[in-house]
């Protein structure tokens, strides 16, 4: 184990052919803990979930998880120690129905029984999968879709759940409602969790610690209930910043 953190990423580097997404990104979460990550568009957000799930290579750096090495580990190996990415986008198999949805997110892990088992804790966790147990994945809300996707993830019980960008394109309403329950789970599973965001409301509601992602770089690293909006602006925009821009990040 290193150190007494449960993740643990060092000096992570990711680059797409010549162009650098990630340019040393450290970061150590006890378990347990909330770690937000806020950044604009291309900021190497989904980048560094990928990299620790397993989902891209990576150039230099180690993610260490529990005991275990996952630098350049295959996504499944990663995914059987512990490791659940919630991608953006929200892509469930559309033709699917909810229930193949489920079954697909935990037949490596379990079956016969077990599985279902599995399946009815996760409509238990979202009720309202269960009203559209028998529907194609792709007639869902989009809330919906994303309760879908979350529920799928965690069919393999994961004790690090990445979440990236929950909130996007959804009423404020439903995102209230997803949420709610993440912060529900978060407590009765005793889920480590990094979520990201492109902006910092959620963030800093629901997460322990926020981190500031610009440019492959974190700007900025503070627990959320010490950090100002001004700081966070300035980090987030890395120049000057106008009133309207500031109140669309916080
Ligand atoms: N598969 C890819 N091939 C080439 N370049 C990529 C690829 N994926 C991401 N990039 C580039 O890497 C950088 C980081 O992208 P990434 O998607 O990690 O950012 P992000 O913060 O998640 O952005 P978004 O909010 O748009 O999801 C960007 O410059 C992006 O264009």
């Amino acid at each position: 184990m290193h150190g007494s953190h449960f993740l643990q990423i060092r000096d992570l580097q990711v680059s797409y052919g010549g162009s650098v997404a990630l340019r040393g990104v450290s970061l150590k979460v006890p378990k347990g803990r909330t770690v937000g990550i806020i950044g604009p568009n291309g900021a190497g957000k989904s980048t560094l979930l990928a990299a620790v799930a397993g989902g891209v290579s990576v150039l230099g750096g180690t993610v260490h998880f529990d005991g275990r090495d996952l630098t350049g580990a295959k996504a499944e190996t990663i995914a059987s120690w512990g490791v659940s990415l919630v991608p953006e986008g929200r892509h469930s198999f559309g033709s699917m129905t909810v229930e193949e949805n489920l079954l697909v997110g935990g037949y490596l892990r379990y079956s016969g029984t077990a599985l279902r088992n599995a399946m009815e804790t996760q409509l238990q966790n979202f009720p309202r999968l269960r009203e559209r147990f028998r529907q194609p994945a792709g007639k869902l809300s989009g809330g919906e879709q994303q309760m879908l996707v979350i529920a799928r993830a965690l069919m393999t019980q994961p004790r690090l759940l990445l979440l990236d960008e929950p909130s996007l394109g959804l009423a404020p309403k439903i995102v209230d409602e997803v949420y709610a329950i993440l912060a529900e789970l978060r407590s009765s599973l005793g889920l480590t969790i990094i979520v990201n965001e492109q902006t910092s409301r959620r963030i800093l509601q629901f997460a322990d610690q926020v981190h500031v992602l610009r440019e492959g770089e974190f700007r900025l690293s503070s627990p959320t209930s010490q950090i100002s909006s001004e700081e966070l602006a300035s980090a987030y925009f890395g120049h000057q910043h106008g009133h309207d821009e500031k109140a669309e990040l916080i």
